[in-house]
């Protein structure tokens, strides 16, 4: 078995005359907490929606554990495991804390939607199951004391916790974080850190974008940096922060 979760090579991606992307390729060891930064319009959010289906890349090749792996329709991208959250939350605002869970874990179910219209034995155990990991992983989390609350009611520290929950629901090979701390305070900060701490504990593996360097830089194992779409740095966070064109992006004449 191989060591390494997901390679991509020489991703590029063009919106018109816009270049997000050139030929931007990374390699993510399990068990790293694997960063991606750069300053705004950079092209991270665009890296992270080709590799998990969004957008189709114009080049570029993709491995997922030693397999090429395509990533097509978003559900397919969940089955393969790799599972992600968005910057702007997308929970199901009406659905319960518990419910938006129990989705994330349908990805891994086996009755299938017949199973579900005749309610046969094996469903029901099947979605009793589903509830219960549902629950372990709310309090895996956080939130269990807010399993029956709906979504929409949950302040946006704990809106944030759920979507990991949701995606840790798929039982992942990869989780990618897209700025789980924006907008929180310093203490949910803090929380977060240790919750992303946790998960890399539990052997999962991590992509993290995010715009808190400090957070990063502690966290982080490796981290690639981008500006106007290409990669000026990649390596370790005491590597990156010596890195000239980083300091220049962030602090010179290229901050943007
Ligand atoms: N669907 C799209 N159509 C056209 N242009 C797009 C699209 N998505 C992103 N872009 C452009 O691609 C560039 C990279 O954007 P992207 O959102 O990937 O950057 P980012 O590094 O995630 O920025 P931020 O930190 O602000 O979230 C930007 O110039 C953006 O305007």
């Amino acid at each position: 078995m191989t060591d390494t979760i997901l390679e991509v090579r020489g991703i590029s991606k063009r919106f018109g005359g816009l270049q997000a992307l050139s030929d931007v390729g990374i390699k993510i060891q399990r068990g790293q907490v694997y960063g991606l930064i750069g300053p705004n319009g950079a092209g991270k959010t665009t890296f992270f929606n080709v590799i998990t289906g969004l957008y189709t890349p114009d080049s570029g090749t993709f491995e997922l554990a030693g397999k090429p792996y395509q990533p097509t329709a978003v559900h397919e991208v969940a089955k393969a495991g790799i599972a992600r959250t968005f910057q702007n939350i997308r929970l199901f605002a009406d659905m319960t804390a518990l419910e938006n869970v129990m989705v994330g874990r349908h990805v891994r179910t086996h009755s299938g939607v017949i199973g579900a219209i005749l309610r046969t034995g094996s469903f029901k155990a099947e979605e009793a199951a589903i509830a219960q990991r549902a629950h372990e992983l709310l309090e895996y989390v956080g939130i269990a004391k807010f399993a029956d609350y709906k979504a929409r009611t949950l302040s946006y520290g704990d809106q944030r916790r759920l979507e990991i929950a949701r995606a840790l629901a798929t039982d992942p090979q990869l989780i990618a974080l897209d700025e789980p701390a924006a907008g929180m305070n310093a203490t949910e900060k803090v929380m977060l850190r240790e919750l992303i701490s946790q998960i890399r504990k539990d052997n999962r593996t991590i992509l993290l974008i995010e715009h808190d360097v400090k957070l990063v830089m502690g966290l982080c194992d490796r981290l690639t940096v981008l500006d106007y779409g290409k990669q000026i740095a990649e390596g370790t966070p005491a590597e990156v922060q010596k890195n000239e064109k980083v300091i220049e992006a962030y602090l010179g004449t290229g901050g943007h």
